[in-house]
């Protein structure tokens, strides 16, 4: 990279404001949310959307809990002026529900914008001029004075036009639009000049728009340009303070949350960042992040693969598998020291039956975004014995005693490597299954008969049919249980030099359903150990049938 600093980019100039509150400020209650999916997302597409998508979009952020939706640009497209006309005509804008229409400050366009609106209730008519020194001077060729002009001529008309129109309750909204590469000063003056024209109350207020037009400086600047202007602009308390970001430099979230730290009431944004170049602010994302806080977001992402869905659909764009709280892989884990910390935080929240969600690698539970647990963890090549444990266990109710668990993991881990692809449960299952519950070899379990040793109460008879190297048989032991009596057996008749050091079991299912899982470690002579699994409704013909897949593995 040919890169002389400050040549031909130049660091943005930070704001002077030594006694700033903001960095020490909690975010406790949502901001009033305006969606601007409808207007500044739909302006972003490659293909705007049509009538139909519209209102599957405008229906959708309903259902979601938006009171404020900014359903188009009227007087840019007559699809825009036919939706709006549509909502009003069709009795679809619900009660509390308002209604947002942006114009430039042109007459025509003012104009054309309130003819949109004309028999709704509500509406919020949102004015626009750039206010920037960069357009000032490229864009208008106009000096600070002339800028402010637009702002009054068009501020006039919208108050005018909003007298004339009683049966609608107008609100007025106002945005310096390049907020953030304007003088704060100038942008204070701009605002008050559209106010004095206005006229707000507390009872009526107006909305002054800050927005990040082009994000061009680090999250923190826009949160002292916000309490700056929070503190400065006239009759604070009859105007609502919206902010406006754009994601840039990624720093958009970032940017509202300081924000609204910084004293604004009312966040614009869309649904998963869409919006100009690299979207407008993410709405999901800071809702949600305020959730995970233990504030009330005040909308209702429950079910998260349907916002998805809808999203995807009417803007025809995919959301990207990583995108926060939406995306298809965030609630997963492939990293075996992730899985692992999982699944004891599973087991850990189980047991202590707390209410509060304490998972490590989830920050949120993603039951409460309507998904289930079925995708934290999925296994490949990075996975380890956590995960492959975690999977059995949820989806087949097998416990893998840790031993068994560190040596089937290998197994696995064979295959991942050598596929280099993702193995899903049931393909983890089946070869859990082939290796153990099935082992293959020379020795099969037919069934058993067990007697009291007539010589020695405590002790057991047993008699196994057998099938070895092709070979009916039965073989009989005795010892102080069935699986002592069992490798007695099988010593005696086929030579198997084997000892037990360890055996567990557990059940799984309920009722008639119930199956017995059984697992026993064995040592060769040499102090190898080998593993078998059995599974049956009987208790003891699963640890007879563990015992015959160890026999068997040993061999192989
Ligand atoms: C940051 C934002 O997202 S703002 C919203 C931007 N959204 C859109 O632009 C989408 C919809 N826009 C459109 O369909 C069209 O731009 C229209 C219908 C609004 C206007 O179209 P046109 O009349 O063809 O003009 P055009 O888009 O080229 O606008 C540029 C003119 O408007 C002026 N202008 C731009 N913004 C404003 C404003 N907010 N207030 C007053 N004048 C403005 C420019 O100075 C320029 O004037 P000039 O022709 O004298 O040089
Ligand atoms: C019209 C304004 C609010 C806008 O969309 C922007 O500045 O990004």
């Amino acid at each position: 990279m040919n890169f002389v600093p400050g040549e031909k980019y130049k660091a943005f100039e930070p704001i002077n404001l030594p006694d700033r509150q903001w960095p020490s400020k909690v975010i406790e209650k949502a901001p009033i949310w305006c969606s601007v999916d409808l207007r500044d997302g739909n302006q972003a597409l490659i293909e705007p959307m049509g009538h139909e998508r519209k209102l599957r979009m405008f229906r959708h952020l309903v259902s979601l809990g938006f009171k404020e939706i900014e359903v188009g640009f009227p007087s840019a497209s007559q699809t825009d002026f036919d939706f709006v006309r549509y909502l009003i005509d069709n009795n679809e804008i619900p009660d509390g529900v308002k209604i947002q229409v942006l114009t430039q400050s042109r007459e025509e366009l003012i104009r054309r914008t309130f003819e949109a609106v004309q028999g709704a209730k509500e509406a919020i008519v949102h004015l626009y001029n750039s206010t920037s020194t960069l357009q000032r001077r490229v864009v208008f060729d106009m000096d600070r004075e002339g800028i402010k002009q637009i702002a009054i001529e068009g501020a006039k008309l919208v108050r005018q036009l909003a007298d004339e129109m009683p049966e609608t309750k107008i609100q007025m909204e106002y945005s310096p639009e390049s907020f953030t590469q304007t003088e704060l000063d100038y942008a204070c003056e701009v605002c008050g000049a559209v106010m004095d024209i206005w006229k707000p109350t507390p009872d009526n207020k107006i909305i002054i728009n800050l927005p990040a037009t082009v994000e061009v400086a680090t999250p923190n600047i826009y949160a002292d340009q916000i309490e700056w202007m929070h503190r400065n602009l006239p009759n604070r308390d009859c105007i609502i303070l919206s902010l406006h970001p754009h994601n840039d430099r990624g720093t958009g979230v970032a940017a509202a949350e300081f924000g609204i730290m910084a004293g604004a009431d009312r966040v614009e944004g869309t649904l998963f960042g869409n919006g100009e170049r690299t979207g407008n602010v993410d709405v999901v994302n800071i809702a949600m992040n305020m959730y995970t806080q233990g504030v009330n977001p005040e909308l209702d992402f429950s079910n998260i693969n349907e916002v998805v869905r809808t999203v995807e659909y009417c803007n025809q764009l995919p959301v990207h598998p990583r995108h926060p709280y939406g995306g298809e892989l965030v609630f997963t884990a492939f990293s075996g020291s992730h899985q692992d910390a999982i699944k004891k935080g599973f087991a850990a929240l189980k047991q202590a039956n707390a209410e509060l969600w304490e998972i490590p690698y989830l920050p949120i539970d993603p039951q409460d975004l309507g998904r289930s647990y079925d995708a934290v963890i999925r296994v490949n090549s990075q996975s380890g014995k956590g995960g492959v444990a975690y999977l059995l266990q949820e989806d087949y109710g097998i416990e893998l005693p840790r031993m068994l668990q560190v040596e089937f993991s290998k197994v696995i881990q064979k295959i991942t490597d050598e596929t280099g692809k993702e193995l899903s449960s049931s393909f983890i299952y089946d070869v859990f299954t082939e290796e153990y519950l099935e082992a293959k070899g020379d020795l099969s379990f037919v069934n058993h008969q067990t007697t009291v040793d007539t010589h020695a109460s405590e002790r057991r008879v047993l008699s196994a049919n057998v099938v070895y190297k092709g070979e009916e048989k039965t073989v009989e032991g005795s010892g102080t249980g069935p699986i002592d009596a069992y490798m007695s057996a099988l010593k005696s008749s086929i030579g198997v030099d084997l000892s037990v050091n360890d055996y567990r079991e557990h059940t799984t299912g309920f009722g008639a359903d119930a199956v017995a899982v059984a697992y026993v470690e064995m040592r060769k002579p040499d102090g190898t150990p080998v593993y078998g699994v059995g599974r049956h409704a009987n208790i003891v013909t699963a640890s007879l049938r563990a015992i015959t897949s160890a026999v068997n593995r040993a061999a192989n």
